[in-house]
């Protein structure tokens, strides 16, 4: 049996699955945390990635690996291949000020949205830089090259650090993720140097694109960002939208064409497999449940079953959930709130139900900025840690408006970085096709109310 090895290196943790190449049979598994905060000693991840691999075995006898990882950090190496200063992650939001500018600078969004397929947000990689340029003139000046988490690790995994010499020439990416950086255009394939320039004042060593079964170092896969890693992962077909509930909550779709949402809403990403994945990401997910359910004291589980014992809509309760500002739409600067309260929704399950559908509803915005730009929804797949959740898999369709379809639990994403490792290693054209997920169907009703009751709130938010 030939085996391969796929990683999730993601915000909270990194997960390593080793499957045979051939069918995608699991055979072993791992993961460790991450440290918390929004940036991060990459060399923190290192140590998480060699725990996993422990965990799951080893990675002696598979025959490739790839990572997948959070997309968008700034990992800054000098001359010598040091890291120069932590990564400022996706969800850090420093940067807002920053895009804003660039915005301006280049002309607006339309302008943007046609260059590099995405508008500046303080998640992407452009905007952490033209911070880094403006506040730590020092750093940036030792800057040498830029790249992004998983194209740090493949390089470590495939020695181009090497203590006896590093050579940032051999860093690697893929289309997936470098289409996350604000200065690569997926229309073209080619990076606009103008831009970074712009950024940073400066043109640094920058990853080589790699196709996407192309093998680095002979074993080790091209890798991947991590949504799309997973639609690979879940065998995304057209008409598939996957919508994940991790820390970041994500709505994309394989597509044909590149997207150039001149509003912003829709990131015009590549996808893991030579072809697209429109995507509109927020900041608040996973962690809107972790927050309220820390806050009434009770477990997730709990906060699934109060949540389900009283009717749609909370009774008017609605929760805003910016927690953490908010990317999309872009109210970096936001909070979260909660409106409606009376004395007889002032319970813990009330609160429960509408922290729920104020995290579902912000993802129902996500499907319709897909669907309004022509994405096809004819199937939701629910995924991530979130999708554990009870309570978000029964309330799912009735706010979405549509069937749900829940793949069998399974780290989605590992899953994909390992399809691709088999793909590089088969030599085919196209990746290998695993047998089929089993799955559960949940269907409800639509409940327009709930929609419309957060429509009417999620304006209503405080600056922090
Ligand atoms: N039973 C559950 N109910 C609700 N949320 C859950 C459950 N189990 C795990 N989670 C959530 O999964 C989240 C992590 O999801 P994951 O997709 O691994 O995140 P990421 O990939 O961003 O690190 C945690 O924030 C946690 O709240
Ligand atoms: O910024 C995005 C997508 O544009 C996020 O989806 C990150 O890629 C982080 O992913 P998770 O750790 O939440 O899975």
């Amino acid at each position: 049996m030939t085996l391969v090895a796929g990683v999730d290196s993601s915000t909270q943790s990194c997960k390593v699955v080793v499957r045979d190449a051939e069918t995608g049979a699991l055979v072993r598994e791992g993961r460790a945390a991450h440290p918390a905060g929004t940036e991060v000693d990459p060399a923190a991840w290192w140590d998480a990635l060699q725990e996993a691999f422990r965990a799951a075995g080893g990675i002696d006898d598979v025959a490739a690996v790839s990572v997948a990882a959070q997309q968008h950090g700034m990992v800054c190496l000098d001359s010598a291949g040091e890291v120069v200063r932590p990564a400022l992650l996706w969800n850090d939001t420093r940067s807002a000020g920053a895009a804003a500018d660039l915005v301006e600078e280049l002309g607006g969004r339309a302008e943007w949205a046609s260059a590099v397929g995405n508008v500046p947000v303080a998640s992407l990689t452009v905007t952490k830089l033209r911070w880094l340029a403006r506040n730590e003139p020092a750093n940036a000046a030792r800057t040498a090259a830029v790249c992004l988490p998983h194209d740090w690790l493949t390089w470590r995994l495939a020695g181009g650090s090497a203590p006896a010499g590093a050579s940032l020439e051999t860093l690697t990416t893929d289309r997936s993720d470098v289409s996350g950086t604000g200065y690569w255009s997926p229309s073209t394939e080619d990076y606009r140097a103008d831009l970074l320039e712009l950024a940073l004042g400066k043109v640094p060593v920058l990853p080589s694109v790699l196709g996407p079964a192309e093998l680095v170092a002979g074993r080790f896969g091209v890798g991947a960002g991590d949504n799309a890693s997973a639609a690979l992962g879940v065998q995304a077909r057209p008409g598939d939208v996957v919508v994940s509930v991790g820390t970041s909550g994500t709505a994309f779709a394989r597509a044909v064409a590149p997207v150039a949402d001149g509003s912003g809403t829709v990131n015009g990403f590549a996808d893991a497999e030579g072809g697209f994945l429109p995507l509109v990401c927020t900041l608040n997910a996973s962690r809107v449940l972790d927050a309220t359910a820390a806050l009434l004291g009770v477990s997730l589980d709990e906060l699934s079953r109060l949540a389900l014992s009283v009717p749609a809509g909370a009774g008017g309760l609605v929760l805003v959930p910016y927690l953490e500002g908010e990317r999309t739409p872009n109210k970096p600067d936001s909070t979260g709130a909660v409106h409606g309260l009376r004395l007889d929704t002032a319970t813990p399950a009330h609160l429960a139900r509408a922290a729920v559908e104020g995290l579902l509803c912000s993802l129902a915005d996500a499907i319709d900025a897909l669907r309004a730009l022509g994405t096809p929804v004819e199937r939701v797949l629910l995924i991530g840690g979130g999708a554990q959740s009870a309570a978000v898999r029964a309330i799912a369709p009735a706010v979405f408006g549509c069937p749900v379809v829940l793949p069998a639990t399974s780290e989605y994403v590992a899953d994909g970085a390992a399809r691709q490792a088999a793909w590089a290693v088969s030599g085919a054209d196209s990746p290998p096709v695993w047998s089929e997920l089993t799955s559960e169907l949940f269907e409800a009703d639509p409940t327009p109310v709930v929609r419309e009751q957060y429509a009417a709130a999620r304006e209503l938010t405080v600056h922090r």
